[in-house]
């Protein structure tokens, strides 16, 4: 009878949504697909995806969350409300949420997801910075003092942060994640074979054989797009070294972020982060040979969380055992952990 608590990973790519007790009960892409004539909801999540750039004029299929914060906030809202059903049936109690936001969100896109939460059927609605979160579902005992680095590569954002006693010492948030792979595949192709191609080929291509560092065998993938000089179909091969070259902006514009981090974090913790490694999660971390290409340019050994893109929704799940006596109001987990302290 008694509402679980949920915790959700509101993702740019992807949402997640962990019950308590149950663990990881859905994940599904956040997208909506809405009849723009009627103002209708029509599908959520992987039917709605399907409909991406293939929709008829009254039909729009969208992502209401772009890199990483909330861009269209009634979406966010509708599809926040679908999933929270979809989740976990209710119907006397509401349930408790805490909902997992990037590091460098702003106090106006905070209050908009918790609105979102409220909106969408949450008796209460509590925030835990992504870093926090996928530390926790890493398996990393946050409350020590003991320095550790998370790089949390998500779709839109990529959150590197420095933890130690339960908080955020240093940190950054970039709107580089792995979307912006998916584009680089799309410009790469365009400018090198002539080829255009949607963002869900390129996104295969990425998974299949895309990657940062050698790989040990050349991987290749044919690829279909559209010629832009004839207009036509057109099929080819790319190969994954290729891919290093489509990826170099990219995976350098998120080297230099971490080093950015270490530079600024106190030489105590950084003694730590060499003893203890760097740590990955998120889908993003799974591009082939991210870990091997910090470790080379950092000398710190790296290794990519188990089930990477479940961490964060793990993580926010754990941390509903934190607000187990939290009363009245919506909270950030880590700022109200600094209250108490
Ligand atoms: N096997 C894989 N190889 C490479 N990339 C992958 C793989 N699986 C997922 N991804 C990529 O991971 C990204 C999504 O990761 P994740 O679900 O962690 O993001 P998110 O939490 O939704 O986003 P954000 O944290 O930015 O809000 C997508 O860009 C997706 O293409």
């Amino acid at each position: 009878m008694f509402a679980k608590d949920i915790g959700i990973d509101l993702g740019t790519a992807s949402i997640l949504v962990y019950v308590k007790g149950k663990g990881v009960v859905l994940r599904e892409p956040s997208v909506v697909a809405m009849d723009k004539d009627k103002g209708t909801l029509l599908k959520v999540g992987t039917e709605a995806q399907q409909m991406l750039g293939r929709t008829p004029g009254n039909i729009v299929a969208i992502r209401p969350l772009r890199e990483g914060v909330i861009s269209d906030f009634d979406m966010t809202e509708r599809m926040l409300k679908e999933f929270i059903r979809k989740a976990a049936s209710f119907r006397l109690f509401k349930p408790r949420v805490v909902i997992c936001v990037p590091s460098g969100i702003t106090e106006v896109e905070e209050r908009a997801v918790v609105d979102a939460g409220i909106q969408a059927g949450a008796r209460r609605v509590f925030l835990i910075e992504e870093p926090l979160a996928a530390a926790i579902g890493a398996g990393i005992d946050i409350t020590k003092p003991d320095g550790h680095m998370i790089v949390d590569i998500g779709g839109g954002t990529t959150d590197i942060a420095v933890i130690s006693l339960g908080g955020i010492v240093e940190s950054t948030s970039i709107k580089i994640a792995g979307d912006q792979f998916d584009e680089a595949i799309i410009k790469y192709i365009r400018r090198k074979h002539n080829v255009l191609i949607g963002e869900r080929t390129a996104e295969e291509i990425k998974m299949q054989i895309g990657c940062v560092f050698p790989r040990p065998e050349e991987q290749t993938f044919e690829v279909k797009g559209r010629c832009l000089m004839t207009g036509l179909p057109r099929v080819f091969t790319v190969t994954s070294s290729e891919m290093i070259e489509a990826f170099e902006e990219v995976s350098t514009r998120i080297l230099e972020a971490i080093h950015g981090v270490l530079e600024r974090t106190p030489p105590e913790l950084v003694a730590d982060i060499s003893t203890n490694g760097i740590v990955m999660t998120g889908g993003g971390s799974l591009v082939w040979g991210f870990d091997k290409l910090i470790e080379s340019h950092t000398g710190i050994e790296t290794h990519v969380a188990d089930d990477a893109i479940s961490c964060v929704a793990y993580g926010t799940g754990k941390s509903l055992e934190w607000v187990g006596d939290m009363q009245d109001g919506t909270m950030n987990i880590s700022r109200r952990k600094q209250m108490n302290n």
